[in-house]
Parts: C-alpha cells; structure tokens; sequence
C-alpha cells in the first residue's frame, strides 16, 4: 500500500501483537470499524469510515501519535510515560482493560526487603526511563551520588529471569496476576506506576480536517466501554418504597419510573454497575421490589 492509497484518511494506531492487541480488535467491532487484515500488512483501509488502521508495536503508538504521523492510537498509560510523549499525546479514554502495575521486585528469599536496601545496587528493566525516574528519587533521598548510584540496565524481554541469572539484585516490571513474578521466585516491594490501556490523539492538529471524525469514534469506542460496565435493572416495587428503591438504583441521570396496571406498584428501570448488580439486587429484594431483572448492554451511548 502506497501513501496515495490513504488518500487522507484519519490513521489509527492499533498494538499489533501482544497483551492489548485481541481486545483492541473487539473494540474496534463493538464500535463498527470494519476492516479486513490482510496477512503480514501492517496498514489496512477501514471499509465504512474515512479511517485506515496502522499495526504498530504498543511501545511505538506514542511517539507515532505524538509527532502528528497517526493521528489516534490505542496503548498502554505506561508506554506512554516510558517514551516521555505525555506532553505531545492527550489521553481521551481509558479503556479498561490492559490494567496492571509496575513494581520492583526482589528475590522472596533474598536479603533485600525495601527499596532503600536496593537503592545503589543494580536494576534490570524494559522500563528504564520509568525505573530511572524513580530510582533516582529514591537515590536523591538517601544521597546517594557518582558511582553510589543505583544501576538501572535494560532488557528488552524476559526481565524476571534476571536475579536469577546473576544480572540484577532487582527489577522493575509489569504485574497484573502476578503468576510470572511468583513462578521467578520474586515478590513486589513497590509501585512504580499503576496502568491500562487508553485512547490517545495527537496534540499536533497535523490534520485539523479529522477533527469530527475523532469525536465519532471517541464517542463510540466510550459507548463500547460503558456498555462493558453496566447493565439495565428492571424491576416492580410499591409506590411508597419507591423513594427507598431509587436510591439504590438512581441511575446515571435518573432511573425511568412507570406506572403498572396496579395502582400500588411501578416498574423501574436504571443502569447499574455491572460489579454491584448482585449487591444492588439483594438490596432491592430486601425492600420487597419483585420481578427484579438484570439485562447486558450490546452498546450504549451515555
Ligand atoms: N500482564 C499484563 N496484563 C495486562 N496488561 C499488560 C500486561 N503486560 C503488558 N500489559 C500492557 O500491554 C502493554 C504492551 O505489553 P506487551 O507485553 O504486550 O508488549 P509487547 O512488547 O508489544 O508485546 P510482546 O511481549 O508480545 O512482544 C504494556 O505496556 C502494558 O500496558
Ligand atoms: O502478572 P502476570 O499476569 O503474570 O503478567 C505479567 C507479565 O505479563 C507481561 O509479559 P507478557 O506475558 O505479555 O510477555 P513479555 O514478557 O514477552 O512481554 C509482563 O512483562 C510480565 O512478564
């Protein structure tokens, strides 16, 4: 595919491969960008929106966006801090999933127990901006200067495996079940950062012309995300616990009240978290509402 072939349209980073990438292409379905990707391009043309889709690695959407090249893109909070791009990139989203933290971690059996005992000795990462960043405030604190200073060394994978392998007395990297950092026999002694996916847009306005085209899919993608979060409750109760009831359900705005055919009783209808829908429906029971109902969201606009 040739640069005509875009023929200005709106391009959105997508992570090729990796942690975000199987549920970046569901949110792409959920909010109706069609594309097929063909095997081994990296640059697809979406086939119902003035948009091709770019497959980059995770950790080079921010740079891309940020310098105006791609004008949206999906990656990690993380990655973006990491390529120092935060001033260049707003975050317009956050999507909810690709959440983790990234800690030190030292050997569970291992003499060092905080982070003032690691200071000053050496530190493997992918990450060794956001680890110097830290280890340096950490080293700042204890006055620690010259060759005193903490080793911050980098590794492009397979970072747990280096107090193992005699490389490091510590590392900084991801964790989210924590399932690697127990299988290397090591334990977390700190947060660096907390982290999940987001949507960004470049800050350049390189192409002003996309401007409403980016709220569209901002707005739909943020439809996709809410209709993950919640779920419509329904249920019957009497007129005069309705006032009990609705504030267990006050909905996003309001719930929608209805009269039955019952002058005692209306029905209602609310979002709901989807976490506290079990809570919000013994609540509910407990206040003597019936025919209580729970529905999924396909997609919403809220
Ligand atoms: N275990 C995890 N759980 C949730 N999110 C994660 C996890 N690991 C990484 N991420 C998120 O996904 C981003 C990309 O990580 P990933 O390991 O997929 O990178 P990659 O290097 O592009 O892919 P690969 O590891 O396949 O080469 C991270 O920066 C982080 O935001
Ligand atoms: O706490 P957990 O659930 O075990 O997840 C953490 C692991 O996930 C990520 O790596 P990934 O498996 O994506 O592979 P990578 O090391 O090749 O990046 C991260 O770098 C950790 O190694």
């Amino acid at each position: 595919m040739n640069a005509e072939s875009l023929d200005g349209r709106l391009l959105f980073a997508i992570p090729k491969k990796g942690r975000l990438y199987e549920k970046c292409i569901e949110l792409l379905a959920g909010a109706d960008i069609q594309f097929r990707r063909h095997a081994r391009l990296d640059v697809c043309l979406v086939k119902n929106h003035p948009i091709a889709l770019v497959f980059l690695p995770a950790a080079d959407i921010p740079s891309f966006v940020g310098k105006g090249n791609v004008d949206l893109g999906i990656t990690g909070h993380d990655v973006i801090l990491e390529a120092n791009m935060q001033a260049h990139v707003s975050e317009e989203l956050r999507l909810g999933f690709g959440k983790c933290a990234l800690q030190v971690q030292v050997p569970e059996a291992g003499p060092i127990k905080t982070v003032q005992q690691l200071a000053g000795k050496r530190v493997v990462t992918s990450f060794e901006v956001l680890a110097g960043e830290y280890f340096g405030r950490v080293d700042a604190e204890l006055q620690l200067a010259g060759d005193a200073k903490t080793k911050i060394e980098y590794v492009g994978g397979s970072v747990e495996a280096a107090c193992a392998l005699g490389l490091a007395d510590g590392i900084v990297d991801l964790v989210e079940s924590g399932d690697t950092m127990r299988a290397a026999g090591l334990h977390a002694i700190a947060t660096v950062l907390d982290t999940e996916a987001v949507l960004i847009k470049s800050k350049e306005q390189k192409h002003p012309q996309h401007a409403s085209l980016i709220r569209l899919i901002t707005s739909r993608i943020a439809g996709v995300i809410a209709a993950g979060r919640y779920v419509v409750c329904e249920y019957n109760v009497r007129r005069d616990k309705v006032h009990d009831a609705t504030a267990i359900t006050p909905g996003r705005r309001a719930p929608t009240i209805s009269p039955l055919d019952d002058e005692e009783w209306v029905a209602v209808s609310a979002m709901v978290l989807k976490k506290e829908a079990a809570d919000v429906m013994d609540r509910l029971a407990a206040i003597g509402a019936e025919d209580i109902l729970i529905f999924n969201l396909d997609n919403c606009r809220v």
